[in-house]
């Protein structure tokens, strides 16, 4: 059978601090995956949008930066920030402007305690923490809304509104049924806060609550965020499929990576299910000042990244191929220092290239 060979323009931004060294070693994983398998090819643009692009010109993206990003398959993104740039600056000049920009309304963050790896949790295994959380990624506290008056005055005055729109909650809560749906448990557990915020998150609950009848295969429940918190830790096996606001995701994403061993280790994925515009996949983790510069981050959560950008380009051999030697690396025991190794990410990185290596070149 004569099968055509595809590429697939990739935008890589890998930003600031350990984004830039995760995002490089992720890539000669992937240009290694292209090699072996010989099926498809990954074609590289890449953009310095970072801080020290920011200092230097006044901005993280260029001029029409934001058009030329459509003009691909996927993006692949590391991380944005730096202790000489405000946060809010680095955050809203760079990432957020890609996810609401390019209709990246899901943020999916999937995590699991992976072979060798261990939770800080007493009886958590492999099987007890396997969880995907979908993070509303466009509203919120996140959609912009807000403001400074009297600024610098004992009178200063500042909010940021939460927004929530009752589309912006259906396409999120629908692709979170789905997702429960797809999976083994098809168990949704809904989060929310709608004891003390009575308008944004009531209507939250209400379009969950209409959506379920339409998604009868998925057993249902609901938490207040804060009760959550103390379910993620206590009975960890009782969750499944997650669906919460962007900043409880966001913050909720943060603790469930920490429970399965590192935030290093968890990947995320902000989709435009309509495909429209192209998707981008990141770790959930920040540019790390502390350790940037030292080569001793854990690229495990960019790898894992790197899998679920190729499944959304419907590569699913090479995903999986990826994601089962990242697993043999860390079940050896090759791991960085944050899930209790002494390998430093080259060394993760060429021990991945080798168990590509030896699973795929016999096969060709
Ligand atoms: N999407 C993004 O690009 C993103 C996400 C989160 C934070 N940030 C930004 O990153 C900067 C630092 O934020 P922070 O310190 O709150 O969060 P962070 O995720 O960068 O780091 C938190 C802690 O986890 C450790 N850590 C993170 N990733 C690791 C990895 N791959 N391997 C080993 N250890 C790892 C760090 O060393 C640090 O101790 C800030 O400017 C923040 O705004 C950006
Ligand atoms: O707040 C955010 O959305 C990001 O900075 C980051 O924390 C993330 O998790 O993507
Ligand atoms: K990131
Ligand atoms: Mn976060």
């Amino acid at each position: 059978m004569n099968s055509v060979r595809k590429t697939y323009r990739i935008a890589s931004i890998p930003g600031d601090g350990i984004g830039v060294e995760v995002t490089e070693q992720a890539i000669r994983v992937l240009k290694r995956l292209e090699q072996l398998l010989g099926t498809f090819t990954l074609d590289f643009h890449n953009y310095d949008w970072s801080s020290e692009r920011y200092q230097k010109t006044g901005e993280y993206i260029p001029a029409g930066g934001l058009e030329s990003l459509k003009n691909h398959d996927a993006i692949f993104f590391g991380a944005v920030g730096s202790p000489d740039v405000a946060d809010h600056i680095s955050l809203w000049g760079l990432i957020l402007p890609i996810r609401k920009m390019l209709g990246q309304y899901v943020n999916v963050r999937p995590i699991r305690v992976l072979p060798g790896l261990s939770s800080p949790l007493k009886n958590c295994n492999t099987e007890d923490l396997d969880w995907v959380m979908i993070r509303e990624n466009s509203e919120g506290e996140y959609a912009g809304q807000g403001g400074i008056t009297h600024e610098k005055t004992e009178y200063a005055i500042a909010n940021d509104i939460a927004v929530f729109t009752r589309r912006g909650i259906e396409r999120t809560m629908r692709f979170a049924f789905e997702t429960a749906a797809s999976r083994p448990r098809k168990h949704l557990t809904m989060v929310t806060k709608s004891n003390a915020q009575r308008y944004g998150m009531v209507l939250w609950d209400n379009v969950f609550n209409e959506l379920a009848p339409q998604y009868p295969e998925v057993k249902t429940d609901k938490m207040l965020v804060d009760a959550m918190t103390v379910r993620m830790v206590l009975n960890p096996p009782s969750l499944d499929t997650i669906v919460a606001t962007n900043l409880h995701g966001d913050i909720l994403s943060d603790l469930a990576a920490a429970l399965a061993g590192s935030i290093g280790v968890a990947p995320s994925s902000n989709l435009n299910p309509t495909r429209r515009f192209p998707s981008m996949f990141e770790p959930i983790h920040g540019s790390a000042p502390d350790i940037a510069g030292r080569g001793v981050a854990n690229p495990v959560g960019t790898f894992w990244c790197a899998a679920e950008m190729l499944a959304w380009l419907g590569e699913a051999k090479a995903s999986q191929s990826l994601m089962e030697a990242v697993e043999c690396v860390c079940a050896g025991g090759i791991k960085t220092k944050d899930v209790q190794g002494t390998a430093n990410t080259l060394e993760v990185t060429e021990a991945v290239i080798r168990m590509l290596e030896m699973d795929l070149a016999s096969s060709n």
